[in-house]
């Protein structure tokens, strides 16, 4: 083991993640390459240096570091060298060649205590001799933040959050409260806290560790979409989390309410606890909803309803058909409040009704703006209504700087709402919680709301029920398409979906046109069953190309799920040829050719439209959710694949930036949610009774515009048909609504 100390000359490579670095460190007059993971190091610094010396077989001899320390400069010369290295902003080799010349040996000490002093050279102000101090001051207490931090096992990452975060706090903070951290700093969770306080030594029984608990339960709850717990269910979970009684638990309720963490309500016997945010969400919403629900006065409305029946008229006659009462219902209802719920199944007719009230309103020289939650929905939306829809990110102009998971980052909000007449927002039933606040905090009292969707979709990925309970609450004008347009004839699709819906088994005798069943066990025949129906026999069918082909799925994991159905899929649809290049990222392999899929909205992403000749049409930024496109080329000398989306937007992924993307012949049936494909393979054999419900069943059913052909388990179908249970969620926008606005509408 060889130890050297010497200054920082330059650093040569640094990884920001992990510590990792090279760098050229210079002892005694001789340039050392030190390799190894060091602490935040920067040039003109002393280090500190032990390890042994390694042969490179390209860079000769270098030094392999196994710990390193910082030293404060303690000679003239180093503290010249570290002065003017750039550590200090301001400083420059010349004026550190006068400040060294002036105090000498002294000069940290004088920096640092009597920084005044420094005005006394040419050059620095008073001003300037304070902001010296305190970055120097600042560098020397990261500087032992980190050591102390380094003592937990934090990485370098972590710590500068830490130490920005807390200052010279943070030593008490992280002997006292460690689970501060997760409250406070991105990134950290219950358990990274947890393991810090553990080698802190912090007792299992703390105080703190208790309500840092009971808050990750919640946490881990609005994950799957509740908005409360009920205190019972709260307690036991967290007793497990925590390895704790239930009675050394429960006083801290109190103590999280009182400290306004936790918002406790009674409704009837139950006890409800809420991680505040979650209950204001719902609260403000109500009030918001409360607002936005006026009605025109009753003198108003029989001329206003007289009027909308002639406009309807024309309307009508315009489009050739008739609208039914429920729909005529609809177009009444979106003209005379401020708010309307429009539902119903598929082929009910919402969208000939959306087209309809758009025309109304249009014809009345009203602004009229159209969202869905995704990208897919988004441009599904267009097609059908000929008006172009944006995503409600989007339309809520999202601020592209911040992450996307933070809250309360739309330029469109109270203070600069949407500037619009009407707004009609598709495929509610996605919309949770706080997509649905940040939307309503940007309209404004006079704006017309028209929310559609279909309550018996999957409910949003996201905390909330919010189209459900809206209609629940009974408070606002709701509504419900009942009939079927598409007939039995043309669509067993809708036929089949409802049934599905109403819990009726469904026919699986193949005398369907556009509802087929393959009854088969082994899932090696389900396998070359979906190649075969992929490769040769719908895409005729249904008049579309094999990639218009979608299976959905259940699971992500096992023999049916996406994982394994994708790298079959990807074997036999696009298999490795000599032409096609790929790339193995993990255990993933990406080749050109491969349908892939966006799996987080990224609206920094940049895309390109490029003619044939290769000049640029059109450019912007912005890939979604749930968008789907083809691995055009890999460039493995820039380090990136080029996916092409829809309108052959073509999109640059550094090889390092992949986990936004996935494979994408088959896909998970939440994942579908709010798209449509010409036919839709369904592989169902069994799995966990609280997945394969109804629901499930009935959105993936609903996604195929042409064709659906389920293969598996006839059991298995009927099954989920029979399957009510959908995963509970615990919400209660339905009561604040009822709160707010009293009796029944
Ligand atoms: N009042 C009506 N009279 C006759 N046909 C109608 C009427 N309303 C809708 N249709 C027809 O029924 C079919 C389904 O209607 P539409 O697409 O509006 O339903 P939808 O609820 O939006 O369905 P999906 O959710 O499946 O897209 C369409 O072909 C449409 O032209």
């Amino acid at each position: 083991m060889e130890t050297v100390t010497g200054y920082v000359d330059h650093v040569i490579y640094r990884n920001k993640e992990n510590g990792y670095a090279v760098v050229a460190l210079v002892s005694e007059g001789e340039e050392l390459v030190c390799v190894g993971t060091f602490r935040a190091v920067e040039a003109g610094e002393t280090l500190k240096v032990s390890g042994s010396f390694v042969e490179h077989p390209l860079y000769g001899s270098q030094l392999k570091v196994e710990s390193s320390e910082v030293m404060e400069p303690d000679d003239a010369v180093s503290m010249e060298r570290y002065l003017g290295s750039g550590a200090i902003k301001g400083i420059g080799e010349a004026m550190a060649a006068r400040i060294v010349k002036k105090f000498g040996q002294e000069t940290f000490r004088i920096i640092e205590e009597e920084p005044e002093r420094l005005a006394e050279i040419k050059g620095i102000s008073q001003r300037k001799a304070q902001e010296i101090a305190t970055q120097m001051i600042e560098k020397r207490d990261m500087r032992k933040a980190f050591v102390f931090l380094q003592k937990y096992g934090i990485s370098n990452t972590l710590a500068v959050k830490i130490y920005h975060q807390y200052g010279m706090e943070l030593y008490g903070i992280m002997e006292e409260n460690p689970y501060r951290l997760a409250e406070d700093i991105d990134g950290v969770g219950f358990k990274i806290a947890d393991e810090i306080a553990g080698r802190i030594g912090i007792h299992t029984d703390s105080d703190f560790r208790i309500r840092s608990g009971i808050l990750y339960v919640l946490l881990m709850a609005s994950a799957d979409g509740h908005i409360y717990l009920p205190a019972d269910n709260l307690l036991m979970r967290t007793a497990e989390l925590l390895g704790l009684s239930p009675e050394a638990i429960e006083p801290q309720f109190a103590n999280l309410a009182m400290d306004r963490k936790l918002v406790i309500k009674l409704k009837e016997e139950e006890k409800r606890v809420y991680a505040s945010t979650y209950y204001y969400a719902e609260l403000s919403c109500a009030r918001m909803l409360h607002d936005l629900n006026v009605t025109v006065g009753d003198e108003a409305l029989v001329t206003e309803e007289k009027k909308v029946r002639e406009l309807l008229r024309i309307l009508e006659q315009e489009q050739r058909l008739k609208l039914d009462e429920l729909q005529q219902k609809a177009v009444l209802e979106s003209v005379k409040s401020g708010l309307m719920v429009l539902s119903g199944g598929p082929g009910t007719g919402k969208t000939t009704t959306i087209n309809t009230i758009i025309r109304y309103f249009e014809k009345e020289g009203m602004d009229i703006l159209l969202a869905a939650p995704t990208g897919r929905a988004a441009k599904r939306m267009t097609e059908a209504t000929g008006y172009e829809a944006r995503t409600i990110h989007r339309l809520l102009e999202v601020n592209g700087s911040v992450e996307e998971e933070k809250r309360g980052q739309f330029e469109r909000n109270e203070e600069n709402p949407l500037e619009a007449d009407v707004i009609i927002i598709d495929e509610m039933s996605m919309v949770d919680i706080f997509l649905f606040k940040a939307l309503l905090c940007a309209i404004s009292v006079g704006t017309r709301l028209i929310m559609v969707g279909d309550v018996d979709q999957l409910p949003s990925v996201g905390p909330g029920q919010v189209l459900r309970d809206l209609i629940n609450s009974n408070r606002f004008p709701v509504v419900m398409l009942k009939k079927i347009f598409r007939q039995a004839g043309e669509s067993d699709i809708v036929v089949n979906a409802h049934k599905i819906n109403h819990g009726e088994n469904i026919a699986l005798d193949n005398k369907s046109r556009d509802f087929f069943f393959l009854e088969r066990a082994d899932v090696n025949v389900i396998y070359k069953h979906m190649i075969q129906l992929i490769r040769e026999k719908l895409p005729p069918y249904v008049e579309a190309v094999p990639y218009d082909i979608q299976v959905l799925t259940p699971m992500r994991k096992g023999n049916l799920g996406v994982e394994v159905l994708n790298g079959i899929l990807q074997r036999y649809l696009n298999p490795p040829s000599l032409e096609k290049k790929e790339y193995a990222s993990g255990e993933r392999i990406f080749r050109e050719g491969d349908k892939v899929m966006q799996v987080k909205n990224n609206y920094q992403l940049p895309w390109e439209i490029v003619s044939k000749y290769g000049i640029t049409i059109d450019k912007g930024t912005g890939v979604f959710n749930g968008d789907v496109g083809v691995i055009k080329e890999i460039n493995e000398v820039a380090g990136q694949l080029t996916v092409e989306y829809d309108e052959h937007r073509r999109v640059d992924y550094a090889f390092a930036g992949l986990e936004e993307i996935e494979l994408a012949y088959a896909i998970t049936i939440h994942k579908s949610q709010g798209s449509e494909y010409p036919a839709v393979i369904l592989p169902l054999l069994s799995g966990p009774k609280m997945l394969f419900n109804r629901n499930l069943l009935y959105t993936a059913v609903t996604r195929a515009r042409k064709c659906v052909t389920i293969l598996g388990s006839s059991r298995t179908v009927q099954e989920m048909i029979q399957n009510e249970r959908q995963n509970k969620r615990y919400t209660s926008l339905c009561d604040r609504i009822k709160e707010i606005n009293g009796t029944e509408a």
